[in-house]
């Protein structure tokens, strides 16, 4: 069994998972690339290495690395599992005509169980299935050259579970292109013998959109999630509900922002990196629209209040301690859209005041550097191209509690 324990954003991180990029990359092409959510095309061995480094930090801090993959596999070990996930697969993946099913279904079904799960991820090319001939009208006409699609946004695991104290929320993505990524996390904690069984706080069959970019917990008592281009509100009142019906938490912090590309998620715009700092890009610093959700008197209502406040007073507030903003990018307004594009605010605290950044941030870094924090630099050439930086690319699994080793 390994016990969830997300109660902060910064405490000692013991055990995380990550989505080592695979063939996925190879599969992106110009044509379907901002479909894919993607703004250019990463050079996958490059990249592979840039996120070996990423574990290799991660390992020599003592911090056990878990991929995706392995969970997964280690999921489907019953036969029946394993079938009702490629039936699942294929189906999810759009695919109607049952020859194409039958095809894809016995190609699958002669991999091993990894290398079956790896191929669902990076996408099966028509050309794959060489020597079947491909009968369905779709295949012949459509220039588009594969029979599933490929998943290129996998190696960012905060986004489609995310761990809140010692439950899951299975999230229920925004777009299409990455609804089919929640498969493995609802299979993971269905039937992964080490996480079935866990407490869950939101199902993929939900209606309203929620992506775990979006989802902060500060500490037991106040988690903060973005009203952003990907997360509904109504998403946030059903996870508030379910929180508050089985955890401590006393105050959900909804953050309204600009529902636009450029900030996704509230994490590409906010990252904590100590116990009271939190790096912000400058956009944020000034006064916005927050939403403290409290539990109602009566079972399943809530009490919604407007603030039109800063973070940093919002945030002092709840968490009882003056908190300090340090703008990405310092105050150069070049910089600072520069710096948060590539992700200069997606910083990943592996313990209060030590973080795992991307190197070509420079700015940020000095001056973070500046604040006291210690910065752990790693290469960001490749893995920069998907928009998400170390948090991005991180699920934590445990940490200590802060305090517990202070
Ligand atoms: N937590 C995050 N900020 N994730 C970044 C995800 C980037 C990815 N290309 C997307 O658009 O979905």
């Amino acid at each position: 069994m390994i016990s969830l324990n997300v109660t902060s954003e910064v405490g000692q991180l013991k055990k995380v998972l990550l989505h080592r990029p695979g063939l996925e990359l190879e599969h992106l092409t110009p044509k379907w690339l901002n479909q894919l959510l993607f703004d250019d095309i990463p050079w996958l061995k490059r990249a592979q290495e840039e996120h070996d480094e990423f574990k290799k930090i991660l390992e020599d801090h003592q911090v056990e690395v878990f991929y995706l993959e392995d969970l997964v596999s280690e999921s489907l070990s019953n036969k029946q599992v394993k079938n009702q996930f490629i039936e699942q697969f294929i189906d999810e993946a759009g695919v109607i005509n049952k020859q194409t099913k039958k095809k894809l279904r016995a190609y699958l079904s002669t991999l091993n169980t990894k290398e079956m799960v790896k191929e669902t991820m990076s996408g099966i090319p028509k050309t794959k299935l060489e020597g079947v001939r491909l009968v369905s009208l779709k295949e012949r006409i459509e220039d588009y050259p594969f029979i599933t699609d490929p998943m290129p946004n996998l190696y960012f695991t905060r986004d489609p579970f995310s761990i809140i104290f010692d439950g899951v929320s299975i999230n229920k993505m925004h777009r299409n292109v990455r609804e089919r990524e929640t498969i493995y996390g609802d299979y993971i904690f269905t039937y992964h013998p080490s996480f079935k069984d866990k407490k869950r706080f939101y199902e993929r069959t939900e209606k309203p959109s929620i992506e775990g970019g979006d989802i902060l917990v500060l500490s037991k008592k106040v988690v903060a999630i973005g009203i952003s281009e990907r997360t509904n509100p109504d998403a946030i009142e059903l996870i508030a509900k379910s929180l508050f019906e089985s955890s401590e938490l006393e105050y959900v912090v909804a953050i309204d922002m600009p529902k636009k590309r450029a900030f996704m998620h509230l994490d590409t715009i906010l990252t904590q990196v100590n116990t009271y700092q939190f790096l912000v890009h400058h956009d944020f610093l000034k006064k916005l629209n927050i939403y403290l959700i409290r539990r109602g008197s009566k079972k399943d209502h809530l009490v919604i209040e407007h603030k039109e406040e800063t973070l940093k007073r919002v945030f002092s507030r709840l968490l009882k301690n003056a908190i300090t903003m340090i703008p990405c990018g310092a105050n150069d307004a070049i910089a600072s859209d520069r710096e948060q594009w590539n992700d200069g605010a997606n910083t990943l605290a592996i313990s209060p005041g030590v973080v795992i950044v991307y190197e070509r941030n420079t700015i940020t870094n000095k001056l973070l550097e500046q604040e006291g924090i210690k910065v752990i630099p790693m290469a960001s050439s490749e893995l920069s191209r998907g928009r998400g930086g170390p948090r991005c690319m991180s699920m934590p699994l445990e940490r200590l509690d802060v305090g517990e080793y202070e």
